[in-house]
């Protein structure tokens, strides 16, 4: 036996000192331990001291006989041997008295010694189980003053006993409570049938546990956990109820913060996307169910990134809130709003007519007006904004089911761009064809990446000449060689390869192609004061690790920094304005030029403008164009040639094909030209040859035949 299965209480005895601990609860002050020590040792201590009288007897009685023999002896020397001899009857008698009484002696003494064994055995025994027993009584006491309200029902429900912490959660002392029933705890709160199942599971399993809400006695009602335990006599009927129970306000609280935050927008306090997951999950059911129509919308607001940036991210915030309230009040109550993060908003609308061209009505409906919600004007700190977005829309439900929620809200994305393509602040359905596009976009994507891993890119060189029709230089376009389909147009591979994130390892390649190109020309006595202009995505140009890629790629090849031109759109500049800048100035300080593409389209903020290391802005060819029929074509050519002379920049004009756009352009101030006037991208063998022939033209003996008379035969 281990010492502390020896100290703890035997089952029966914490049984038993169970049962006590409700008599004692119930009735204090009955029978105490060192009461029911003293019966228990009663019988072995008498058995003790009738052991301890023999013995006293026994040691008498041997004291008596020795000395009768001493006294026998004395008197006659010879009366010992006279013990054994026949005839001496009288001494014979005494002597086998004698010896009877040792014996009898004997024998009490070895009883009373095992008697003694035994009752010390049985006191010790009787101690240890008294002492468990006790401990037992002692852990239900602590146990019973615990943090937990503990409450004891007899078997009608009256309550017999309480702890402290019951009085201090419900309010009631033990003198208010006792004899009263356990209802007056109870709250409306709770389902009707809660009672009835407790009492039916306390019945089935002699337990129940669970939350439920309870009322104190000031009338608050609070949130519980409690646990009932039914206490049976020993037949078996249930004799008392024991609940032991604990305020779980803040449990509650916490785990409804814990909701909040994992299911809600913290900004906007809107469903998150989380929480639209499940919404959006129980809505195709239900539709599908009922039969009833139910739309996806999604909603993306214009020009977000733009305030965000300008105005700072506060500002941003507060908008999106503002925002939010509106399209709140714009929809049912039935309707569900989320925030998928950014400027992007859902609404799930359901309940709608079983029809697709009524339902879809409804669903324009709704659209118009958040439309028109999100377009009055908002105030920020004040300042009036005006916001406008741009909506996709995805019905579904049982006339337009749909294989996933994937599917539905890629639908929605896809109306959605749709719309921004087609001029923002509009409302756009999800319709077939645009799948069909995006199916053959995604072929696309995936083939590009197996060309790009084949080898199958290259680059062609379009000249780009000064006002006297000089070669400067080229930019490199890349071209995609494709086994099937030939030559396929970097106007239909680009933007694929910028979505799906292809542009990055594209970029990287003709950044590489590119320089190799540079430090190959630079070998040649013809070519190599040429300049490459490169073509770099906002993308590839936001890359942590751009610089590096850039620097690399010059040492790696061994061009030189100052041959290189990078041609960046207004887009790049849409993101952190200083980091832009900073990285600019990086690659400047190597010797790198910058040109800024398609001047005039995009953003185009002067006041970024004029923060940037440019080296020059390149005129776009939509206002080269028309730069001799439309007045408005021809100002913004003139403004951007002025600009730049006046920002000490260099000017190019593209897409130039006639003489009469080139001698308009001329006359303004422009210097350089790009344009198929002056050769179309070409491939390097047909590059090197012109350049090796316009090089030896502009030498004093051909100086007078340049790039342009000899490509147009002018
Ligand atoms: N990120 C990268 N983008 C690239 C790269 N290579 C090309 N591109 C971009 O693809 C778009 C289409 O390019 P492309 O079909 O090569 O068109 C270029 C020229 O061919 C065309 N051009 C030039 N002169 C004329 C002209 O006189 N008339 C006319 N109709 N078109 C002309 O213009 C395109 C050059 O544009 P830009 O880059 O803006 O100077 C295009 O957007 C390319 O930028 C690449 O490697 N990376």
């Amino acid at each position: 036996m281990n010492t502390s299965n020896w100290l703890l209480p035997t089952p029966q005895e914490e049984a038993a000192a169970c049962a006590a601990t409700v008599e004692n609860l119930e009735n204090p002050g009955r029978a105490d331990p060192p009461v029911r020590l003293l019966r228990h040792v009663m019988l072995p201590t008498t058995i003790a001291l009738v052991a301890v009288v023999l013995l006293f007897v026994f040691i008498a009685g041997h004291q008596m006989y020795q000395a009768q023999v001493a006294a026998a002896w004395a008197d006659d020397p010879a009366s010992m041997s006279a013990e054994v001899r026949p005839g001496t009857r009288g001494q014979d008698a005494d002597l086998i008295s004698g010896h009877l009484l040792l014996n009898v002696a004997g024998a009490g003494a070895a009883t009373v010694a095992l008697m003694l064994c035994v009752m010390v055995v049985r006191v010790r025994d009787a101690e240890a189980r008294l002492r468990r027993a006790d401990m037992a009584l002692r852990l239900a006491a602590t146990a019973f003053e615990s943090q937990d309200g503990i409450m004891v029902l007899d078997e009608r429900g009256a309550i017999l006993q309480v702890n402290q912490a019951f009085t201090d959660i419900t309010g009631y002392s033990l003198h208010e409570v006792r004899r009263r029933p356990v209802e007056i705890l109870q709250a409306a709160a709770n389902p009707p049938d809660l009672y009835d199942t407790i009492a039916r599971q306390l019945a089935e399993r002699g337990r129940w546990v669970g939350d439920l809400w309870s009322q104190r006695k000031n009338g608050e009602v609070y949130p519980k956990r409690l646990s009932l335990t039914l206490v049976r006599s020993a037949p078996g009927e249930p004799r008392y109820c024991v609940g032991s129970f604990a305020d779980i306000t803040e449990h509650k609280q916490a785990e409804a913060r814990i909701e909040q935050l994992a299911f809600y927008d913290p900004l906007t306090g809107l469903p998150n996307r989380r929480l639209l997951q499940d919404r959006l999950q129980q809505a195709v059911a239900a539709s599908r169910l009922n039969g009833q129509g139910a739309a996806l919308l999604l909603i993306d607001l214009d020009e977000f990134k733009t305030l965000n940036d300008t105005l700072g991210h506060d500002m941003g915030d507060r908008l999106l809130q503002q925002l939010a309230t509106r399209l709140q009040g714009a929809l049912r109550e039935r309707d569900t709003l989320a925030r998928l993060g950014g400027d992007e908003f859902v609404v799930v609308l359901q309940e709608l007519s079983p029809g697709l061209h009524e339902s879809a009505e409804q669903a324009r409906e709704v659209g118009e007006r958040l439309l028109s919600a999100l377009a009055a004007p908002c105030e920020l700190d004040g300042h009036e904004h005006h916001s406008t977005c741009s909506i996709g829309v995805a019905m579904f439900g049982a006339a337009h089911p749909v294989a996933s929620l994937e599917e539905l809200m890629k639908h929605a994305d896809l109306a959605m761009y749709e719309g921004k393509a087609a001029g923002r602040n509009t409302l756009r359905f999800f319709d077939p064809a645009m799948q069909n596009a995006i199916s053959q976009r995604t072929a696309l994507e995936s083939d590009l990446r197996r060309g790009l891993q084949r080898g199958e890119l290259l680059l062609h060189y379009q000249a780009q000449v000064d006002d006297t029709g000089r070669l400067l230089g080229a930019e490199a376009l890349v071209r995609w060689q494709h086994l099937q389909r030939g030559m396929v147009s970097p106007a239909e591979f680009i933007p694929v390869a910028e979505q799906g994130g292809l542009i990055l390892p594209l970029g990287e390649w003709v950044l590489l192609t590119a320089c190799r190109q540079l430090a190959s020309w630079a070998l040649h006595p013809l070519l190599g004061r040429l300049t490459l202009s490169v073509n770099v995505s906002a993308r590839q140009f936001h890359q942590p690790d751009f610089v590096d890629q850039v620097v690399m790629a010059l040492q790696r090849t061994g061009a030189r920094a100052d041959r290189l031109k990078l041609e960046l759109t207004e887009s790049v500049l849409i993101d952190d304005v200083d980091a832009v800048v900073s990285r600019m100035g990086a690659l400047k300080a190597c010797g790198v030029r910058f040109s800024l593409d398609d001047f005039g389209t995009g953003y185009s903020s002067l006041n970024y403008l004029k923060r940037l290391p440019l080296s020059q802005l390149k005129i776009d060819q939509s206002f080269v164009r028309h730069v001799l029929t439309d007045s408005n074509d021809a100002a913004i050519a003139r403004t951007i040639i002025a600009l730049a002379a006046a920002m000490g920049l260099s000017v190019i004009a593209e897409g130039v094909e006639t003489q009469a756009q080139r001698e308009f352009l001329k006359r303004h101030g422009c210097t350089s030209y790009q344009g198929y006037l002056f050769g179309r991208p070409m491939p390097l063998a047909a590059f090197e040859a012109l350049a090796q022939a316009t090089a030896q033209d502009a030498s004093p003996a051909g100086r007078h035949s340049v790039l342009g008379a000899r490509t147009l035969g002018a």
